[in-house]
């Protein structure tokens, strides 16, 4: 997109930054201090580009527990604006970003600001506040949504260490995943749209055991101790952040079959809140009754345990909510455009393209129940949500570079 871009040309750290205009089309990126470029990520606020149109970059918030889909809710997402995401071009090989046309995706794990080491020194974990750095989390997605670009840290998963930084420039559409993106108000305000991915324990355990046992070798009592160790502070600092999101995929063990704690059938919620702007509620056949669905009749076909949808309000944290639920999954995914038929307000472009995303990835976990069904259309409500927020500043008077 054309941008119009002032860049802060810094002789010195302590000299008055001199102001040069770029033209449109034209983004250059330039941090000088005495010759010399800046690379501590607090000094880099000296570049403003907004795009010609007046926008800036729509920012949501994905939260969730580690191994609870967020990477895989991103590649659907990212999927739905076309387009592949990729680290950071030459960069960190153990970059957590990944960008696309549309999209860049940071990890709030690199505002972890205390190391592996760090952290086991003061005996906290990293879901602990103490370990994060919310000051600069603020201050660079505040930087971003401005239309400012930043140098983040990285969190080195591999080394755990923090990385040199590197250089986010502003997207369209960012987002930032991770355990806390609705922990600090400042950040939480900052959000476009907000969505917590609530994993119940028995399906987080299942989920464990299945890649961490089955494809990384760790023992069962190894993933117990660490689901233990995280519990308290999952607990106190993690899961309420549910209280603030516009959208909430609660999952859990399928009510199909009693007593069943396997993790393998599940019961799906997509818990939308009323009275978002730009967001309107998916519903089925009626909006605002209360209808319990079975669609095993001629068109889907249902082994056992089959499949049930349940539509209807509801409140969540007092707020006034809709509730889409599916328990179950599906045997033939082609057959999924019965379903979608009967779906409502579920903003695809074209007749069908909710079941075409869904087969185009059926590769991905959760592709045939409502996990995959959910974080599908909840991509297809972020792009409405984008392109009705970019439309309402289009004639909105174009924004002037600023001072
Ligand atoms: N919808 C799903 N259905 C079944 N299993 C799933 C689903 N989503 C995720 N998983 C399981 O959880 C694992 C982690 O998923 P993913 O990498 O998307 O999560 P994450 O939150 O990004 O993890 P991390 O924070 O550890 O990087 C997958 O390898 C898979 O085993
Ligand atoms: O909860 C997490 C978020 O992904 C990680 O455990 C945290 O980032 C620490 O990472 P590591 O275990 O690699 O040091």
């Amino acid at each position: 997109m054309a941008a119009v871009c002032t860049v802060y040309t810094v002789q010195s750290l302590n000299s008055t930054p001199t102001k040069t205009h770029l033209g449109f089309h034209q983004k250059q990126v330039v941090f000088y201090s005495t010759g010399k470029r800046i690379s501590s990520s607090r000094r880099c606020s000296n570049i403003t580009c907004s795009a010609a149109d007046g926008t800036k970059t729509v920012v949501i918030g994905l939260a969730a527990d580690s191994g609870c889909g967020k990477s895989t809710f991103m590649r659907r997402l990212t999927s739905v604006f076309g387009g592949a995401a990729e680290p950071p071009k030459g960069g960190n090989p153990d970059s957590n970003t990944l960008i696309s046309d549309t999209t860049t995706v940071i990890c709030l794990d690199d505002y972890h600001s205390l190391d592996r080491t760090g952290r086991k020194q003061k005996g906290v974990t990293a879901l602990d506040p103490r370990a994060n750095d919310f000051d600069l989390m603020y201050e660079q997605v505040k930087a971003i949504k401005d239309g400012v670009a930043v140098e983040k840290p990285i969190y080195n998963h591999v080394t755990g260490l923090l990385d040199p930084p590197e250089l986010i420039k502003p997207p369209k559409i960012l987002v930032i995943e991770g355990l806390h993106p609705m922990y600090d108000e400042r950040v939480r305000d900052l959000l476009d749209f907000s969505i917590y991915l609530d994993i119940s324990n028995e399906v987080k355990f299942a989920w464990k055991i299945q890649r961490d046992m089955a494809e990384r070798g760790h023992s069962l009592e190894s993933i117990k101790a660490s689901i233990e160790a995280r519990k308290p502070d999952f607990d106190a600092y993690i899961d309420p952040q549910k209280q603030y999101a516009d959208a909430v995929i609660e999952v859990l063990p399928t009510q199909l079959i009693p007593g069943d704690n396997e993790g393998k059938v599940l019961r799906v919620r997509l818990i939308m809140k009323e009275g978002v702007k730009y967001f309107s509620p998916v519903y089925l056949f009626d909006e605002g009754s209360t209808i319990s669905w079975i669609p095993c009749g001629r068109k889907l076909t249902c082994s056992y345990p089959g499949i049930k949808f349940f539509y209807g309000p509801d409140a969540y944290f007092s707020h006034e909510v809709s509730v889409l639920e599916m328990d179950g999954q599906f045997d033939r995914l082609d057959e999924l455009i019965y379903v979608e038929s009967h779906l409502s307000n579920i903003s695809t472009k074209f007749y069908g393209e909710v079941t075409q995303q869904m087969l185009k990835h059926n590769d991905f976990p959760g592709s045939n129940n409502g996990t995959g069904l959910f974080q599908t259309i909840v991509g297809l409500k972020i792009r409405d949500l984008y392109e009705q927020i970019i439309s309402s500043r289009v004639g909105a008077p174009l924004e002037a570079t600023k001072a």
